[in-house]
């Protein structure tokens, strides 16, 4: 069954709406989830960090929430997906309060920790308080235009799956997905002065892009309509800081930004998207000062290529990587795209 988010609430000094939402919901006794950053947009109720669970124990989690009656997520990706985890395994309702938007995971089912993704349920509501999350770090938000723009590719790859593998399709997800991704594009690349001179609507664009994303998710039951081969490369990414014990602090948007402009040449190259489209893909990141080089993501050339040939691994999942591409068509294609 498709549960999507029974409130949502996108204005500045959002967060004063909490209480009646709870009211409403007749929770009273919720547990937050923060960040040691994000600790002090915390709503005043009981609370803990992130980091002090230990998302192996179960037993522990389900000891830790039986006397609460909702999760509420408060920070950036990390705080909101484990807050959807605690609330999906101890079955409580879960809220999501984001302080940044960087990812869609603030409204998605999804939880994104390890990879296959869980599906899991929509948060019950979504608390963006602009005045909280248009002064957040500006990489933050430039990383959450990076999981916009995935949409696009994203869908490319969804109906490349249905027509080569006969996989199930939503055409109504799809189109919202890809619409979302286009509008906020074009309104990047539009708009004449650089967006940080008008952070608040961009903010506002930009959380109502990711919130509109993850329902998509909800509605396809699937994250296909927002994570295709840029999300896998990005995927791969993340395993590789893990293999080679890296130190790069690459977020997940940044690297579906780069993803995209990967994936988004190759289905080019094959006539499945416009030179026009692909170009303001890549000049919306370039707008918002997102990365659009490896190098500026922080990785070695090794590495991306590395990333570009195991991508199709990663997952269950069909895209335009097909079985794989070769080390030396890797190479080529980063360096047709400039990312190496
Ligand atoms: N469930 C889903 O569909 C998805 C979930 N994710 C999750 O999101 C994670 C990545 O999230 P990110 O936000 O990119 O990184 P993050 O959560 O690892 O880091 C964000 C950092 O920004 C800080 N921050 C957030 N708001 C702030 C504010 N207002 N002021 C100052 N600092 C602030 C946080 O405290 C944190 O240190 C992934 O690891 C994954 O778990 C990512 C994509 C989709
Ligand atoms: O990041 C996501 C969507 O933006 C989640 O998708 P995944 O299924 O690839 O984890
Ligand atoms: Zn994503």
């Amino acid at each position: 069954m498709i549960t999507i988010p029974r409130y949502i609430v996108i204005e500045e000094n959002g967060i004063s709406a909490l209480y009646d939402i709870l009211s409403k919901l007749n929770l009273k006794n919720p547990l937050v989830i923060s960040g040691k950053k994000t600790k002090k947009y915390a709503p005043n109720f009981d609370r803990i960090y992130y980091s002090d669970v230990n998302l192996d124990d179960i037993v522990s989690i389900n000891k830790l929430t039986k006397d609460y009656d909702a999760i509420i997520g408060v920070g950036g990706g990390k705080s909101i997906d484990i807050g959807k985890y605690i609330a999906y395994h101890s079955k409580k309702p879960f809220i999501s309060i984001p302080t940044t938007a960087s990812n869609d995971g603030i409204a998605s089912p999804v939880i994104s920790l390890k990879q296959p993704s869980i599906m899991a349920e929509s948060p019950i509501a979504i608390i963006a308080d602009i005045t909280t999350i248009e002064k957040s770090p500006k990489r933050l938000l430039t990383a959450g235009l990076g999981d916009v723009v995935s949409n696009i590719t994203a869908v490319l790859d969804w109906d490349l799956a249905h027509k080569e593998i006969g996989e199930e399709y939503s055409e109504s997800s799809a189109i919202f997905s890809k619409t979302i991704a286009k509008e906020l594009i074009e309104y990047v690349v539009n708009e004449p002065d650089d967006y940080e001179c008008n952070i608040h609507e961009y903010s506002k664009k930009l959380v109502k892009a990711l919130i509109g994303s993850g329902i998509t998710i909800a509605i396809a039951g699937s994250t296909r309509p927002a994570s295709g081969s840029e999300h896998l490369f990005s995927h791969a990414l993340d395993y590789l800081k893990i293999k080679y014990d890296l130190k790069v602090n690459s977020l997940h948007g940044e690297q579906c930004g780069v993803g995209t402009i990967i994936s988004s040449y190759i289905h080019h190259i094959e006539g499945n998207l416009s030179k026009e489209i692909i170009e303001h893909i890549k000049l919306s990141l370039k707008k918002t000062k997102a990365p659009t080089t490896g190098h500026e993501l922080g990785f070695d050339d090794d590495v991306l290529i590395e990333a570009l040939t195991i991508a199709h691994k990663i997952r269950n999942r069909y895209t335009i990587l097909r079985n794989g591409i070769s080390k030396e068509k890797a190479e080529s294609i980063l360096k047709e795209t400039g990312v190496i």
